[in-house]
């Protein structure tokens, strides 16, 4: 009997021991993926290191090649860039691209999105004798870009699924027989791949030196660590290996060092030369926005967001989680008056060409969907979060190409996170990727430009005010939340031992109730619904919790369950901390739409001076320069000196247009420096009268 209580005893002893050295294993097994994932980049940055140095050890021309010399294709290039294409100056890098590929050389090219890279081979295309065939991935890509070309008078065609047999044929005649006038041709990877036909035409134009240059646009869809791993780009090393005389040329808005090796070898150009540019995008503004958990309130938002900021049909694009979605907020947009357009690259052809030319031009102000080129798209929405910072990028770099003043807005709720994971886990990093974007949205302090400096592992640059967090007028506040993270776990544990789980948002419902019954003596804050919410992704991506996932006939599943971290967040040892708006956003959005329409006397002039400044800094938004929501606030609290300014505006603003703005509130309410004058004075107590401070102050 005793014998029996000592055995069980001990059994008891053995299987927590057990528990807590699996717990361990996990945790190790977390950090051994880690580090594997740490190790395949460093051995991809020691390789592409390598390569460069053996590349120009074994020719050293390309490294003491100045491609920004002089060449003897500099006039006709000059006059080929001004009188065919229009474009008055180089940009960065374009001039150096050029002169590499013509000069025979293979070219990587990482600019950023609208940075120029057509450019890069469409002038060489022009200058060089014979046909350039480019790759580019999207079908919507490739009508922009012959459609463009077209316009300019240069011979350019399309040969993918959607061409007529006419056509085929006369391109067919142009590779083969050189007849007919054919400059740059654009297929799809799958015509590379999957098409002998084409290759054999394709075989023949190399064979009798017509074959001029070969461009992979996108060429990011090569490598499975790039974001939009597209299976057909992986066949495409068969180009140098075919043509290894004609000159390659592969251009990407994004590359990590581990896709940028990933390309080298896969497009078989070890001796390509690199061009690598900033990622920065200056004349975008990123913001993200709480997203109500009520369908038809985003769609309010987004429709008096579009209307309010770009009431002159402003181009902009709307991407959303699904295309059904997309369907769905395109109908509820054009309800609200919007004049939105669903476009996407599996419609019919007869469809999908039609919604685009409306929208290339203006007939139609907001698109919905992927890959459109339009270079004065003003603003990008994201109804939901993309499934990567890579993505997102991508995306949103689809606005402001033509390098002026454009917005990027992101619609963020914390339970469109378990949506997009649901979709992604399967795919290499891609729940790693995922929580990345989580984290940006979920920033409410870090600079936004600063999360892409870091992402892509660039030097960080000035923000210059060109995000929501660096121009921020609302007061934040740290709520701790290690009280709710230890009720947030033990209610998982506590799940987990009765093999119970929950998706997010039954996790919230739970917590709430178990609040509810912890009796709230405890001095911890109520949270509200949507910061239990945040609270909750937050410790997924500080591994707290984790997700895990569930697969039926048909939907995959994602529950939250206890992640590697939990044992020290149970016992509170590691203080949680959550950042939390003191005025939501929902009241500010309140606020202004009340204001709407009903511009002060003061909004007007602030209105005029952001413009002033604006054009006078050589075309910033003057969305950068004060936001409407500042002009209200400024309207409001009426700040006389350069410290109330601050208070209200930040510091960034303040000491860039400090001293202009206080001259206007000066001018209107009569107040300043020798506000001694009683004349003034009076003004500014008229001016008081609209905020009842009076009636308060009597
Ligand atoms: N040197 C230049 N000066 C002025 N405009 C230019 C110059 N080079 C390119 N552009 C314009 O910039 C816009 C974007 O160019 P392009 O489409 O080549 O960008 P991209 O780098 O391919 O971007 P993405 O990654 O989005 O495809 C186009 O409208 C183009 O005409
Ligand atoms: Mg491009």
């Amino acid at each position: 009997m005793e014998d029996e209580e000592n055995i069980e005893e001990e059994l008891l002893l053995v299987e927590s021991q057990l528990n807590g050295l699996q717990d361990k294993i996990k945790t190790l097994l977390d950090q051994q993926e880690e580090l594997y994932e740490r190790q395949a980049q460093l051995k991809a940055m020691l390789e592409i290191s390598k390569t460069s140095r053996d590349a120009s050890n074994s020719a050293p021309s390309v490294a003491l090649e100045d491609w920004s010399g002089k060449f003897s294709w500099d006039s006709q290039a000059d006059d080929t860039r001004f009188n065919v294409f229009g474009i008055s100056s180089y940009r960065s890098n374009q001039r150096e691209i050029i002169n590499s590929i013509m000069s025979g050389k293979d070219v990587l090219v990482i600019m950023a999105a609208g940075g120029g890279k057509s450019l890069c081979y469409q002038l060489p295309a022009v200058l060089r004798d014979g046909i350039t065939l480019v790759v580019s991935p999207l079908l919507s890509l490739i009508q922009d870009q012959v459609m463009g070309l077209a316009a300019l008078g240069i011979p350019a065609h399309m040969l993918t699924s959607t061409t007529n047999k006419e056509i085929e044929k006369f391109i067919y005649k142009a590779l083969e027989k050189g007849e007919g006038e054919l400059k740059i041709l654009y297929v799809t990877p799958e015509k590379i791949s999957k098409s002998k036909r084409f290759m054999s035409k394709l075989e023949k134009c190399h064979h009798a030196g017509r074959l001029s240059l070969v461009a992979i646009d996108e060429a990011h869809c090569c490598s499975q660590w790039g974001h939009d791993f597209r299976p057909d780009y992986k066949n495409l090393g068969i180009l140098k290996i075919q043509f290894p005389s004609v000159p390659m040329i592969a251009l990407t808005a994004t590359a990590t060092s581990k896709v940028q090796m990933d390309l080298i070898e896969m497009l078989h150009i070890p001796r390509s030369v690199k061009f690598v540019s900033t990622v920065n995008r200056p004349n975008l503004f990123y913001r993200v926005y709480e997203k109500s958990s009520v369908g038809k309130v985003v769609i309010d938002e987004i429709a008096n967001f579009i209307s309010e900021s770009y009431p002159n049909n402003e181009s902009g694009i709307v991407y959303c989680f699904s295309r059904k979605e997309c369907e769905q907020v395109a109908k509820e947009l054009r309800g609200r008056g919007i004049s939105a357009d669903y476009y996407h690259a599996d419609m019919d052809v007869v469809a999908r060409e039609k919604v685009h030319m409306r929208w290339s031009k203006s007939k139609s102000q907001v698109a919905f969907g992927m890959g459109i080129n339009k270079p004065d798209v003003r603003f990008v929405v994201h109804h939901s979060l993309s499934k990567s910072m890579e993505t997102y990028y991508q995306e949103s770099g689809r606005a402001g190409r033509d390098g002026l003043p454009s917005e990027c807005v992101l619609y963020y709720r914390p339970g469109d996170v378990p949506r997009q994971s649901s979709m992604v886990f399967y795919e290499n990093c891609g729940l790693q990727n995922l929580y990345d974007i989580a984290r940006y949205c979920q920033s409410k302090k870090n600079c936004r430009r600063g999360a892409f400096f870091q992402h892509f592992g660039e030097a960080v640059q000035e923000c210059n005010g060109m995000c929501d967090n660096c121009v921020s007028s609302i007061e934040l506040k740290d709520i701790d939340a290690t009280y709710h993270t230890k009720i947030t776990v033990s209610l998982l544990q506590e799940m987990q031992q009765n093999d119970q789980r929950a998706t997010l948002l039954q996790l919230v419902d739970k917590f709430k109730t178990k609040w509810k019954h912890s009796g709230c003596s405890n001095e911890a804050v109520d949270l509200k619904k949507e910061e239990i919410e945040q609270l909750i992704v937050q410790l997924i991506l500080d591994r707290v919790l984790k997700e895990e996932f569930q697969h039926t006939a048909y939907t995959t599943n994602a529950y939250v369950v206890l992640g590697p971290l939990w044992k020290p967040a149970l016992q509170g040892n590691r203080p949680v901390k959550l950042t939390s708006a003191i005025h939501s956003q929902d009241s500010g959005d309140r606020f202004k739409s009340a204001k709407r329409n009903q511009m002060s006397n003061l909004e007007a002039k602030l209105d005029d001076l952001r413009r002033t400044i604006s054009s006078r800094n050589g075309g910033i938004f003057p969305h950068a320069v004060l936001s409407t929501e500042q002009i209200s606030l400024l309207n409001c609290h009426t700040p006389t000196t350069i410290a109330e300014l601050e208070k209200l505006i930040g510091k960034v603003k303040t000491d860039k247009y400090g001293s202009d703005i206080i001259e206007v509130m000066w001018s209107e309410t009569g107040s300043g420096k020798d506000s001694g004058d009683g004349a003034k004075r009076q003004k500014k107590d008229k001016g008081v009268v609209f905020v009842e401070s009076g009636e308060e102050e009597g």
